[in-house]
């Protein structure tokens, strides 16, 4: 495997696994299920707080591995790792504080004495995409392992060697044998047989929503009845009214829409804007679009960083085409290959407005850095293009009008809303004070990571009764 931003820099050769490793670590998984279900919660939490010190130790290390791996730069790269660690320091508090989900629910009648408790379903697969390779991974497969379920857990096929790292840091804060097992590879080679595997109880997944769907689809006909716990897509549209201050609005598109290059679920897509402003906002976030950096991701001051692969260049090529033929490109829409950035896969963030509302590339989700403009005739006309989506992940809203933002949270259709947020328009959760989750094809089960309903997810509910 290559570098995105350097594909003359070799990162390492890696394992592609198939159905004899998915059967094998299935099969480990298993083994280790009684046993781990046994350790009570202070022993449990106490490794995953073991791993969050050690991440904390090599914060740098790990950061540096997620911006040569994947191509985030590195403010991006270190808020990954920072997110991973905010996992495990957040879901250990959470077991902790319910007590491993155990409830002593008294007498019902005289001499009965009951109990309820959450128990883990068993073996859970963990399958992650590439965009957020450390936060991600950690997150879904903390949530599975600390409840008490075993894991056999799959990366994205581009980043490896973020997962193996993880892997080992587990393994060094004391997790068992069999209990977390890696298997590195393909969708169609690893993911699926892992998601169809017999002795696979439940799915954490985040990617796509075919993706995602697919697995869905795949647990139900094969009469599985454990939780499929999908996060997915999203097209995230943001509203700047005539009351909003453009400058912040016009920050908040940028840093939504082009970090990470808008690699992000959570990238701002489409952009309705006021008619009496909506020149002022263009030129300004062209103007601002043009200023930024496109860079390797490990330069100081590399703002947009490059695309992960191949397809995604294909794609941008693509959009960028079609853009041009039905809308207005304003800046943007080409591929970078001046001085060294030619080894890599660099383009402009591209801004396009004259898309017509009902079109493709204002509906689809293109994880890409491209915003498309539109005009609206006012908050009305905003939210209902806005909710005019198949997904429900996040949502922004520039305004001064306190009518319009209490109308905006109560009719916006997002699982996370954000009002005024110069600091990104739609992107940069933080967990627990932020849960991330979608609403409609965004997500499946409407629990939100880094929230205190996540970890429930992951168990099942018994009921205990004694004569005594
Ligand atoms: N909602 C969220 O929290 C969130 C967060 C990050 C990314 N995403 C979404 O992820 C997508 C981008 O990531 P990606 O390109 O890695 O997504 P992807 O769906 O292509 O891949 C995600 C994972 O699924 C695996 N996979 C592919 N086919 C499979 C199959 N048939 N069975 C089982 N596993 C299979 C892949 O190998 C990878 O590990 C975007 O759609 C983005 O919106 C969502
Ligand atoms: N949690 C991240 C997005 C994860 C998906 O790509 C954010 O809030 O920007």
């Amino acid at each position: 495997m290559t570098s995105p931003g350097n594909q003359n820099l070799e990162i390492g050769e890696f394992a592609e696994g198939s159905e004899r490793e998915v059967e094998a670590a299935v099969s480990a998984a298993k083994a280790a299920a009684p046993d781990w279900e046994t350790f009570d919660v202070d022993s449990r939490v106490e490794i995953f707080q073991n791993a969050a010190d050690i991440m904390r130790d090599r914060k740098y290390e790990l950061a540096a591995t997620v911006s040569l791996e994947n191509g985030k730069n590195r403010t991006e790269a270190m808020a990954d790792v920072d997110e991973a660690i905010d996992f495990l320091d957040f879901y250990s508090s959470e077991f902790e504080r319910a007590n491993g989900y155990e409830f002593d629910t008294g007498e019902p009648t005289p001499g009965q004495h009951t109990t309820n408790l959450l128990r883990p379903y068993g073996v859970f697969a963990v399958i992650s995409p590439f965009n957020f390779p450390m936060a991600l991974f950690v997150g879904m497969s903390a949530g599975a392992l600390i409840t008490g379920n075993t894991v056999v857990a799959k990366p994205a096929s581009t980043t490896p060697l973020v997962a193996r790292k993880y892997v080992d840091i587990l393994e060094e804060a004391g997790l068992p044998d069999g209990v977390l097992n890696l298997v590195m590879g393909g969708g169609s080679d690893v993911g699926q047989p892992l998601v169809e595997h017999e002795d696979v109880s439940g799915v954490a997944f985040t990617g796509s929503r075919g993706v995602g769907l697919h697995i869905q689809e795949s647990f139900m006909e094969l009469g599985k009845r454990g939780p499929v716990i999908a996060e997915l897509g999203g097209k995230n549209p943001v509203i700047v009214s005539d009351t909003a201050d453009i400058d912040e609005a016009v920050e908040g598109v940028k840093n939504g829409a082009f970090s990470f290059s808008g690699q992000k679920c959570s990238a701002t897509s489409r952009v309705y804007v006021y008619e009496s402003v909506i020149d002022e906002f263009t030129d300004k976030l062209v103007t601002e679009a043009e200023e930024l950096t496109i860079g390797p991701a490990t330069d100081r001051d590399t703002f947009v960083s490059p695309l992960i692969n191949d397809g995604a260049l294909e794609d941008y090529q693509e959009i960028t085409e079609q853009a041009r033929n039905d809308g207005t490109v304003h800046t943007g829409g080409n591929v970078v290959t001046d001085g060294d950035l030619d080894a890599g896969r660099f383009v402009e963030p591209t801004v396009v407005t004259d898309i017509p509302h009902e079109h493709e590339l204002a509906r689809e989700e293109h994880f890409l850095p491209f915003v498309t403009i539109h005009p609206v005739s006012g908050l009305e006309e905003g939210i209902e293009k806005s909710n005019d989506s198949e997904y429900g992940l996040c949502a922004g809203l520039f305004s001064t009008d306190e009518t319009e933002i209490d109308h905006w949270f109560d009719e916006i259709e997002s699982g996370m809303c954000y009002v005024n947020r110069n600091q990104s328009a739609t992107t940069g959760a933080l967990v627990q004070a932020q849960p991330f989750g979608g609403w409609k094809f965004s997500g499946t089960t409407g629990k939100f990571a880094g929230g205190y309903w996540y970890l429930q997810q992951f168990m099942r509910e018994q009921s205990r009764t004694r004569v005594e």
